[in-house]
């Protein structure tokens, strides 16, 4: 499809509210004996190393690759495992770093499989929240940044794996 990237979240703003996000991570896990950030591969790369060097702990990270969009700009809401966790995470507080909940179909399916393996604590941490898309409800403890109902690319976020090198949100716009 012809498009182009209008710019919707500049890259200081995004890192400046990263930052801010890390704080209250870094507050809310004070004590923890063992916090393991989950990264949905691929779209969450990118924030999840600069999430992980705001956070103050030390913290483990591991990843697991789900996808439901394929190269589209829809969700298939049938939503694969492709690529599980490494670690075992019974007993670790366990943050899930996602880059945008949209449907809510992935996060409900990774949380729910999640859950089962009996993590001290399971929460979600996701850059952006598109609620108008919302399909399930999903319990979100920290959002970076509500996005309208558009589709967004940039900052680890494709669009047909294109874009996710660049440093800004940006917007497409079907031409
Ligand atoms: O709330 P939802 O409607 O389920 O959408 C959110 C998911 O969609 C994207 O993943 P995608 O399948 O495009 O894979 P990717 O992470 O490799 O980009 C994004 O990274 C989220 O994981
Ligand atoms: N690139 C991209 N992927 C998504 N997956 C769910 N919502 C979106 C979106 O707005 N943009």
């Amino acid at each position: 499809m012809e498009h182009k990237i209008e710019p919707l979240i500049e890259a200081d703003t995004l890192l400046a509210r990263v930052k801010e996000l890390g704080d209250e991570i870094s507050t809310y896990y004070a004590g923890s004996e063992h916090v393991i950030l989950v990264g949905l591969l691929r779209g969450s790369v990118i924030f999840l190393a600069d999430l992980a060097r705001a956070i103050e702990q030390p913290v483990t990270l591991d990843f697991m690759t789900v996808s439901s969009y394929g190269s589209g700009m829809s969700t298939t809401k049938d939503v694969k495992v492709l690529k599980d966790l490494d670690e075992d995470i019974e007993g670790a507080d366990v943050l899930l770093v996602e880059d945008i909940v949209d449907s809510g179909h992935t996060l409900s399916k990774v949380l729910a499989m999640l859950a089962l393996r009996n993590p001290r604590s399971l929460k979600v941490c996701t850059l952006l929240d598109k609620p108008s898309g919302r399909e399930v409800d999903v319990n979100i403890k920290w959002a970076g940044f509500e996005v309208p109902d558009t589709f967004v690319v940039g900052y680890g976020i494709d669009y047909s794996q294109r874009y996710r090198n660049l440093p800004y949100l940006g917007k497409v716009i079907p031409l």
